[in-house]
């Protein structure tokens, strides 16, 4: 409990904390994964800056172009790329970075490589920026499978071999979900001491929920299995019909399908048979967060995390949530 007068309750369990503490539980652990989590976890902070900030940038000039000061403006999918690269070179714990902003794997300097891997979306549901709604960012830690210089086949590992993956919302407040196949746990952003607090420890998805979670508008592009899915979850006479909440950003839509249950489908269309959702920073870490709270993610064929990467940039379709809901949708498939 906060005494009067003291801004912080020094026995918190901060994100900094709880990582030394599950890194305590591992006595063989080098130190190496707590590291490179600081580092991400610091680079969320300036993406969470900047975007608190990007509404009074876009009074000074539209992002991307120049600002009254004469200074140009960046792109917040730009700066939140350059923020996560910088951190992560910068942490002397990776090898090899694949970011959905660039088009080839980063390989890191020699003399500052480590043993990690990691894959991340730094800016997600980049169409929700200019109207305020809320974004996020996605990352994937794997370890380097080889040794020597890292090669491409050292990214393109299955969901399964993840060593941890986590997501930061910038929504209301920030927040940080994290995994390190232990259990998920949520860690709120104070920005009075610049800390994340445990907040949500050992989340658990309801097994069962009453929200689906699709972009409706493409429903003419949909197969048969989903329409008819989608068209029960709506008809009285098949059940109490669900809700519909679409946000269009991943992580606000994953998030909520943590917290209060249901299912998020991006499914394959007649015009992108693999979906839209990339399967190395999207939907691998969110399947790995998911089943860690006893979730369900699946491709509509195969769990999402045994899917073996062939491009760094594969998309998949996802059917991603609360087991029984997953499971009923995954029924109506031929
Ligand atoms: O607008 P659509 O087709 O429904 O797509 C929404 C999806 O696209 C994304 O915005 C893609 O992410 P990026 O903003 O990182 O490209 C997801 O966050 C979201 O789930
Ligand atoms: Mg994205
Ligand atoms: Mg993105």
């Amino acid at each position: 409990m906060t005494n009067q007068g003291q801004a912080f309750d020094v026995n918190a369990m901060t994100l900094t904390r709880f990582v030394l503490a599950e890194q305590k539980k591992h006595p063989s652990a080098s130190g190496d994964l707590s590291q490179l989590l600081t580092c991400i976890q610091t680079a969320i902070k300036a993406v969470s800056s900047a975007v608190r900030k990007a509404g009074i940038a876009q009074l000074h000039g539209i992002s991307g172009e120049t600002n009254v000061q004469g200074e140009v403006v960046k792109k917040l999918d730009v700066l939140s790329n350059e923020l996560f690269i910088n951190m992560l070179q910068s942490s002397y714990k990776t090898c090899l970075l694949v970011s959905e902003e660039n088009s080839s794997v980063i390989e890191i300097d020699e003399d500052k490589r480590g043993k990690y891997i990691v894959c991340f979306d730094p800016l997600d549901g980049s169409s929700n920026i200019d109207c305020l709604v809320s974004i996020g960012s996605i990352f994937a830690i794997y370890k380097q499978n080889s040794s020597g210089t890292p090669q491409v086949s050292d990214a393109l590992q299955a969901g399964r071999d993840m060593v941890a993956a986590g997501y930061a919302l910038y929504g209301s407040a920030t927040m940080i979900v994290l995994t390190s196949g232990f259990g998920v746990n949520g860690f709120t952003y104070d920005p009075a001491i610049g800390e994340f607090i445990l907040t949500d420890a050992n989340m658990r998805i309801p097994d069962k929920g009453k929200i689906y979670s699709i972009n409706e508008g493409y429903s003419y592009l949909w197969d048969q299995s989903v329409v008819q899915y989608i068209q029960d979850k709506k008809n009285p006479a098949k059940g109490k019909p669900y809700g519909a909440r679409y946000v269009g950003s991943m992580v606000a839509d994953v998030h909520r399908t943590i917290k209060y249950g249901g299912i998020f489908i991006y499914p394959a269309t007649s015009d992108n048979p693999k979906g839209k959702l990339r399967l190395l920073y999207e939907c691998n870490p969110m399947a790995f967060i998911i089943t860690q709270a006893g979730g369900k993610a699946s491709t509509g064929k195969m769990d999402i995390l045994d899917v073996v990467p062939e491009s760094i940039h594969q998309r998949v379709p996802i059917y991603l949530g609360s087991k029984l809901d997953v499971d009923e949708a995954l029924s109506y498939i031929k």
